[in-house]
């Protein structure tokens, strides 16, 4: 018997169970719609990051495989994202342009039934989501080899948004250029990260080579295309965004380079079960504040997972701190210590509680 006389019986069972998934997949659409309804007759937001995380777990859980929990998940997140676009498609705003890691992040967040706005800056994706040009925003906080993003870090202490989801992706950057060839490039550009993160890569291999900082590595695509004298440091997916071909691959420092992004917007999210809450905190200027403040953490048995320190500016050795610990404010330990920090700290701001990323 051919392969495909063989194949035939297996291709018609894949068949029947793909009708089954199809009809399956617009029942569950059709529910959303009526959730949708719903929410617009209350004015209630659309996209509900706790209610997404928990779909999400719910479906690793309770997967008997063979299929991957991970690959599960992906599938699950693009169903919601497109039962939640029947609903309404929300606009997400990030640091453009297309192809950067930013973008990576929105669509692990949102899936991709969504409208994509890129920015320029971190502070204009600060600024259309304040404006309501962008229902969320989505802004790098932390890299594991080069530490916070800082313009993120101040302008989460002023803005009238709050944090309604984090995510972290891996990011490896490759060098790249339009032909695939070194010859003739006499500047590398790349956000002012990524030349960081690749510092050793670049001063083992070419100490000699310009390096140029620009607004995002998917600019530095953009340039690499246009101009066969820049090589560009950027992700694959913006190479391929700009046609361009890799050089080297792979070339940060760290091979297990990580950045986290926040989710910012106007919602608060309501417990998920697995939640996290960021906090901002500033201590009177005198010996042993800072440890008595974080006293009510261990006093309620509040794990705290981050803390980050930033200058205020003001001159004075003043800092603030940004602390990230277990729970939901609403849960009781943490409703409780945050209420005693409240009380002794300088400066206390909640940027926001949300569900762990998967
Ligand atoms: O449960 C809801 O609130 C829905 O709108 C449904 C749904 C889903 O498809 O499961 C879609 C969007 C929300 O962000 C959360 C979940």
């Amino acid at each position: 018997m051919s392969i495909d006389q063989q194949l035939k019986p297996l291709r018609e069972k894949i068949d029947a169970v793909d009708a089954q998934i199809l009809a399956l997949l617009n029942s569950r659409a059709e529910l959303a719609q009526q959730v949708g309804h719903l929410k617009a007759n209350t004015n209630a937001p659309v996209f509900r990051p706790e209610r997404e995380a928990q779909v999400l777990r719910g479906v690793a859980e309770r997967n008997p495989g063979p299929l991957p929990s991970l690959d599960i998940q992906l599938i699950f997140r693009e169903i919601m994202s497109a039962c939640r676009a029947l609903e309404r498609r929300v606009t997400v705003a990030y640091l453009g342009p297309a192809g950067t890691f930013s973008e990576q992040a929105v669509f692990q967040q949102f899936g991709h039934a969504i409208v994509l706005l890129p920015c320029i800056s971190i502070d204009e994706v600060f600024r259309t989501t304040e404006a309501g040009t962008a229902d969320f925003g989505v802004v790098p906080v932390e890299n594991s080899s080069e530490g916070a993003v800082n313009r993120t870090l101040d302008l989460l202490l002023q803005t009238s948004l709050s944090i309604s989801g984090e995510l972290s992706i891996p990011v490896q950057h490759s060098l790249m250029t339009n032909s695939g060839d070194f010859a003739g490039v006499t500047k590398i550009c790349a956000h002012s990260q990524a030349l960081a993160q690749c510092q050793a890569w670049l001063n083992q291999h070419y100490p000699t080579i310009e390096r140029i900082a620009v607004a995002s590595n998917g600019e530095a695509a953009r340039m690499a295309s246009l101009d066969p004298t820049v090589a560009a440091i950027a992700g694959e997916t913006a190479g391929a965004q700009y046609e361009l071909q890799v050089v080297h691959a792979h070339i940060q420092d760290d091979p297990h380079n990580r950045t986290r992004f926040a989710v910012i917007g106007n919602t608060q999210c309501t417990p998920s079960g697995k939640d996290q809450t960021s906090i901002v905190l500033a201590v009177p200027n005198k010996a042993g504040a800072v440890y008595s403040l974080l006293a009510p953490f261990s006093q309620f048995g509040v794990s705290m997972t981050r803390f980050e320190s930033r200058p205020a500016r003001t001159g004075t050795w003043e800092y603030y701190f940004y602390v990230d610990v277990e729970g939901h404010q609403q849960d009781d330990s943490v409703a409780r210590s945050l209420n005693e920090l409240k009380n002794s700290a300088a400066f206390f701001k909640i940027l926001g509680s949300y569900p762990l990323s998967n």
